[in-house]
Parts: C-alpha cells; structure tokens; sequence
C-alpha cells in the first residue's frame, strides 16, 4: 500500500449483487469506508435523487452527463479522498468506470466527453475494480424481486442490460491492471470468499 488508503470499486450491470458484495468486503476490512455513486456525500445524494428519481426523459444525454460528474466532483472532494488521505481503505458501489458506460455508450456516443470530464474534473481512478459479471436476465430477476424495485427495474430492459455487460467486459479488458472480472451467477457466499481471495492477494 502507498501513501494513501486502497480505493477499491464495484461495477456490474444492476442486480449483479454489488451493494452485496461491497457490504461484505467492508465487513471484513477494519476502518474500511463503504460508500456508493451517484452519491456518497449529502449535495451528491440530492444529485442522485433528481437524476434516478426524476422522470424519464427530463435530462438530455449530455445533461445527465454533467450531473453524474458534479455528483462524484462533490463525493470526491468531501468524502473519498479525505478518507484515503487518512490510509483508510474506500470501497465505492459504482464509480466513473459507471459513467463510461451507462452515461458514454447506451444513449449516443459520448465516450469523448466522457472521458475529457474525467480527466478536467476526476482524475482518481480506483486501484482495484471488482467487474460483478452475471446472466443479465437473472440479475433482472433478482432485482425485481426486490421489494420496492418493480418501478425502477421496469425502464432497465434485458436489451439494455446486455449491452451495459458487454461494455464492461470491455472495460475490463482496457484495464486489466486494475480490473479483476467475478462470476456473479454464484450463491453470495462463494463470489463474497472469491473476492476476499483477490483482495488479500491484490493488496
Ligand atoms: N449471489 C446472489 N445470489 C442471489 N441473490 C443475490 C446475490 N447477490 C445479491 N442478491 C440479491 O439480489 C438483489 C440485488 O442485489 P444487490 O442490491 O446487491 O445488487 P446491485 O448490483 O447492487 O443492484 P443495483 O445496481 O440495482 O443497486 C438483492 O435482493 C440481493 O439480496
Ligand atoms: C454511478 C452511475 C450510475 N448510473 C446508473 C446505474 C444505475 O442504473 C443507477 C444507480 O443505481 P444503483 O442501484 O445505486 O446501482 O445509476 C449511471 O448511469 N452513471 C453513473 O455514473
């Protein structure tokens, strides 16, 4: 470890389990921050609201963009580097690699803006990033199967939901220093122990 904390990310198409799985390595890792995008810090949580809560079609593609960048600008500056520059470990649930995808390649192209964003704005990319990979149908299942998620889960189509796997299968192959792929279509326990393995080894 350097002179700052492990910033560690969960990515996956929704329903993979990454609030799951972020919760129990958070368990596991004492003084370890939980923490989740869009949100994480009190401005970053009333951005979420007006962009997941709203209703559909209110922002245009390059709009959403921007809010989902001041959103992590906010988390960035009052949360997540405060608490690496402490050494603790952060553990995000969904980060910018959630921006290259959702925001850069499911409504237009807007990979360039995308990444010009990060680089004037973020900057921080996560030392290690868990990919939960799973059947996107299943993960639709699961997630439907939530209590209260029938609404939400209703605009996420299967369609959209494979086209969001791929591109994070892709993303994991641009970055294999930092990005480990997991088998998400396992019991909670098995993808939790895998996990762990990777963690202990990875840091
Ligand atoms: N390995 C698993 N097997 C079966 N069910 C699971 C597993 N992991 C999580 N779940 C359940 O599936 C649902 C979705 O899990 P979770 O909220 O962790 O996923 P998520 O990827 O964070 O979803 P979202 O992106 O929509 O917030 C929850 O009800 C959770 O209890
Ligand atoms: C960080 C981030 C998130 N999103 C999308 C992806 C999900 O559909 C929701 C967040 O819901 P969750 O239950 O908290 O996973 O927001 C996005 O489009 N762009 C982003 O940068």
């Amino acid at each position: 470890m350097g002179a700052g904390g492990w910033f560690i990310t969960f990515e996956g198409i929704d329903g993979s389990g990454k609030s799951t799985q972020a919760r129990r390595l958070a368990e596991r890792l004492p003084g370890a921050v939980l923490t989740r995008e869009p949100g994480g810090s009190a401005g970053a949580e009333e951005i979420r609201r007006l962009v997941l809560n709203g209703e559909t079609g209110r922002w245009s593609p390059e709009t959403e963009l921007l809010l989902f960048t001041a959103a992590r600008r906010d988390h960035l500056e009052k949360l997540i580097e405060p608490r690496l520059s402490e050494g603790r470990t952060v553990i995000c649930d969904r980060f910018a690699d959630s921006t290259r995808i959702y925001q850069g390649a499911t409504r237009g192209d807007l990979r360039d803006k995308v990444d010009a964003l990060h680089a004037l704005m973020i900057g921080r990319e996560p030392d290690l990033t868990f990919i939960i990979d799973m059947d996107p149908a299943t993960a639709l299942a699961r997630g439907m199967a939530r209590e209260g998620a029938e609404s939400r889960f209703e605009s996420f189509g299967l369609e959209l939901q494979e086209t969001v796997r791929a591109g994070f299968l892709a993303l994991a192959a641009q970055f294999p220093e930092r990005c480990v792929v997991i088998d998400g279509n396992r019991d909670a326990d098995a993808v939790a122990e895998d996990i762990a393995a990777r963690v202990t080894v990875e840091t």
